[in-house]
């Protein structure tokens, strides 16, 4: 897939999208392990906002903290940047898996993705269906309509290994004991994540992970994120929204989605060229979490780019006392 370069997204640094996510995952490390996953989130929903509005763009958050009356800050919506600059689109999560960050385990992360104006799905705070392979896998290995056992068969089969060898990340939910008793009955490995799932699908990309395919249920707008990130690093994802009642239909249609039962692709979901950028809160597959040592903090992040395919791993050290 070529995605020609983005003369908008070239206007806005690409490095200071990084500035952006490391002064999220900084503020949220401060409440890391303290049982309080409102006040962590809350703290690095404040230091991302604030990091965003020093920014020469005209931005729009599309994938947020929710809708304007739940959320004072980063509301679906809401205008940051300086309002001059280019039109942007920004997906974010400034405290991806809030329960991680509060119990201090791994993967939990400070993220955006930001796109040209319409760039970027408006996904409502529904559940989405999710399935995503890493890079160098035939088109179509993954199929939403198809079983988790037909889809294991079709990964196994494009590795040249059988169903037995192939390693899932699932998320540990009651409702995935069908899946999960679907995938063990045909010998899959299975990683079962607490939570954090923006990290599992991104783990399929990495080897070192061994996980090979990402399956189940979660946040439709952390599916945004994570297809921004496969748009930049390859890969393949598969979403579908999952609706529980004709209030989350209503919000869908609110934001412009109206086909419900579409299998999204990932250009469906993050398209033309995008940015995607993390920062580590804790320790975790991608990235290594915030450490303070004395007057020093240590950040590590990863910011990527569609078009080029380039990504950057950007180490920080922050002086306290300065
Ligand atoms: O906990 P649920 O309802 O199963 O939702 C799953 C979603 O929650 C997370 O685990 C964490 O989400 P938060 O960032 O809101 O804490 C996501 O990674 C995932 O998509
Ligand atoms: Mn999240």
């Amino acid at each position: 897939m070529t995605t020609t370069a983005s003369k908008v997204l070239d206007r806005v640094l690409v490095l200071e999208m990084v500035r952006v996510t490391e002064a999220a995952a900084i503020a949220a490390s401060t409440l890391t392990g303290r049982g309080d996953e409102k006040a962590a989130d809350a703290a690095a929903v404040e230091a991302m906002r604030a990091a965003l509005n020093e920014l020469d763009m005209d931005g729009t958050v599309v994938i947020g903290e929710g809708e304007r009356d739940e959320a004072p800050m980063l509301f679906i919506g809401e205008k940051v940047g300086s309002g001059t600059g280019p039109a942007i689109d920004i997906a974010l999560d400034p405290l991806e898996g809030t329960t991680i960050c509060a119990k201090s385990g791994p993967n939990s992360l400070a993220v955006l993705a930001i796109a040209e104006g319409g760039g970027l799905l408006n996904a409502p705070d529904v559940y989405m269906d999710k399935l995503a392979v890493g890079p160098g896998l035939p088109d179509g290995v993954i199929d939403l309509d198809r079983t988790p056992t037909e889809n294991v068969e079709a990964i196994a089969a494009a590795k040249g290994v059988k169903p037995a060898d192939i390693i899932a990340c699932v998320l540990d939910r009651p409702r995935h004991e069908a899946l999960i008793a679907e995938l063990r009955s045909i010998g899959c490995g299975i990683v079962l994540i607490g939570d954090g799932d923006v990290a599992g699908v991104i783990a399929t990309t990495d080897p070192d992970t061994t996980i090979d395919v990402y399956m189940g249920s979660g946040g439709a707008p952390e599916g945004v994120l994570a297809a921004a990130a496969l748009r930049c690093v390859g890969g393949q994802f598969k979403g579908r929204l999952l609706f529980r009642n004709d209030d989350e239909r209503a919000r869908a249609a609110k934001w412009g989605v109206t086909d419900l039962d579409r299998q999204y692709d990932l250009t469906d979901l993050a398209k033309g060229d995008c940015i995607f950028a993390a920062t580590g809160v804790t320790d975790g597959s991608l990235l290594a979490g915030v450490k303070r040592r004395g007057k020093v903090m240590t950040t590590e992040s990863v910011v990527m780019r569609a078009s080029s395919g380039t990504v950057r791993w950007v180490k920080g050290e922050h002086r306290l006392d300065r």
